[in-house]
């Protein structure tokens, strides 16, 4: 069986390809021309087929598409890009997605697209909400879940297979960075606002299981790590603070909202088997990673501690 992973350079796209290599796929990758990917695809290509280019140029499709029975479609911009360059954005996750169906949909027979949606199209949460279901009520609120929304709707008006897994929190010690305003947008949630992580490898193995999985065609599927992952948004970051040796202060007087859920994970798990990561592994990664970081500044400990809340105060 051979696949397509687009944006298969990305957090999730690496993780796609280890996965899929070690089940046995052929694999076509693909993502943009530039100078890392180049790098990457020297890495990679002994072990798979490499592409680079734009998955906007449809030029690409004729190329990309032959031979292959599924597509786990990771390429797209994500926040704040996405709501930074909105245009751009919208070329990229939609035009171009929606493109890349119909080239799929000319295909005799058609191949299967996986395609990564996200746990923000339920729209802000509330703490001690009820945990979400596929069949929740879905509601935008930025151009990135104005973008997923719209490609969940194309596809089921496609005659595509197809399988929608609306991923949770999904980042990891590799992976994990925030910019100034994301920060301050996390530091402003409700610390009890509900969060549910997902290791990107259990991830990655939801997405290689969903290619060969008969039963997941045509179900939209909630990929969380399941109860050992349903954690608080202050649990959350805390995490990274306490990777550094710093004590985040808790302020229940915080009250903004996230677009961060608790799923119901169930019928995801029982077609595609893919928790094996708890929120403890991936503390434990972090602590692993910072750990240099962490030895280094113990000296100094208290006294960041105490100017902690000061210094959150002016992001
Ligand atoms: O025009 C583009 C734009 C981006 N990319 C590539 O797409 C990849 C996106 O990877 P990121 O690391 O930025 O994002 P993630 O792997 O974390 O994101 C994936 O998982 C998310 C769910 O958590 C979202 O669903 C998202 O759409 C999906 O790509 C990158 O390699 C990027 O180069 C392209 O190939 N072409």
């Amino acid at each position: 069986m051979k696949i397509l992973i687009t944006g298969a350079f990305g957090n999730l796209g690496q993780m796609c390809i280890e996965e899929a290599l070690k089940q046995g796929y052929q694999l076509r990758c693909f993502d943009l021309d530039g100078t890392q990917n180049q790098k990457l695809k020297r890495r990679y290509q002994n072990r798979c087929e490499v592409i680079l280019g734009d998955i906007r140029d449809t030029e690409h499709h004729r190329k990309l598409l032959t031979g292959v029975d599924a597509v786990i479609h990771n390429a797209s911009l994500l926040p704040p890009l996405s709501e930074n360059q909105a245009e751009l954005a919208k070329a990229i996750n939609v035009d171009a997605t929606q493109a890349l169906i119909q080239s799929m949909t000319a295909c005799t027979p058609s191949p299967r697209l996986i395609f990564p949606s996200s746990v923000t199209v339920f729209g802000k949460s509330l703490p001690g909400e009820a945990v979400k279901t596929s069949s929740d009520k879905v509601s935008s609120s930025d151009n990135y879940t104005r973008h997923k929304i719209k490609i969940e709707e194309t596809l089921k008006k496609s005659t595509l297979p197809w399988v929608i897994l609306r991923v949770g929190v999904s980042v990891d010690a590799r992976t994990l960075k925030a910019d100034r305003n994301t920060l301050r947008q996390l530091l402003s949630v409700h610390p009890e606002s509900p969060l549910e992580f997902v290791h990107p490898k259990d991830v990655a193995l939801a997405m290689c299981n969903a290619a060969k999985s008969d039963e997941a065609i045509h179900k939209t599927l909630l990929i969380g790590g399941g109860q050992y992952c349903q954690i608080s948004h202050y649990r959350f970051i805390k995490t990274a603070f306490a990777a550094l040796g710093l004590t985040l202060p808790y302020n229940s007087e915080i009250s903004g909202s996230y677009y961060t859920h608790w799923m119901d994970s169930s019928e995801a798990q029982k077609l595609l088997t893919f928790q094996h990561h708890s929120f403890e592994d991936y503390e434990r990664e972090m602590k692993n990673k910072m750990c240099l970081v962490r030895m280094g500044t113990w000296p100094l400990r208290p006294l960041l501690n105490r100017i902690l809340p000061y210094a959150l105060s002016k992001i």
